[in-house]
């Protein structure tokens, strides 16, 4: 793995590697059903098998479905941190194997770290010292291997 000062931040959906970001606009069918973008996903997951699931996969924006997501009033499911880490890198695999073009983005960054700069959040993001796990940056590099193995698995079922 690369050094941090190699290292590829992303954060807004309008910047270099926005694409990385949970609340770009690529929309995926998981659980038999259209989710606008891996955000509404991951969010009604928090309520999975409740109407608010549907409330945050129909929500007019990623912001919006995150907001309802977050509200501390509503019922999150038991395991939910036992289980988010899995619900992201199955939604982030999900956007990254439907999108050729995302997935060559992706595939492209070699062995480099990924940084969510999200300065907010210690969690899946670098956090306000920089310190944070940054999962989200951790499950795209998982991904990465992942694709990887599936192109290098291609090219020999090619070669045969
Ligand atoms: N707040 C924010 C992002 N934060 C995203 O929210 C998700 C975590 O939600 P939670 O577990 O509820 O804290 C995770 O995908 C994190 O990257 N992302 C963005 O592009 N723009 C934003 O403004």
């Amino acid at each position: 793995m690369s050094s941090r000062a190699e290292a590829i931040f992303f954060y807004k959906v309008e910047g270099l590697y926005g694409c990385f970001s949970n609340f770009s606009s690529h929309s995926i069918v998981m659980k038999s059903r259209w989710w606008p973008t891996t955000a509404h996903y991951f969010q009604a997951q928090k309520f999975a098998g409740t109407a608010y699931a549907e409330q945050i996969r129909l929500a007019p924006t990623p912001q919006i479905a995150t907001e309802i997501g977050r509200d501390p009033r509503l019922p999150l499911r038991r395991d939910w941190e036992q289980v988010k880490d899995d619900v992201m890198r199955e939604a982030v695999l999900h956007k990254f194997a439907t999108y050729e073009d995302l997935a060559k983005v992706l595939l492209a960054t070699g062995e480099k770290q990924i940084i969510e700069n999200n300065r907010l959040d210690p969690y899946w993001g670098c956090g306000p010292d920089g310190n944070g796990k940054n999962r989200l940056g951790h499950i795209l590099v998982e991904v990465r291997t992942i694709l990887r193995e599936r192109v290098c698995s291609s090219r020999v079922i090619a070669v045969y």
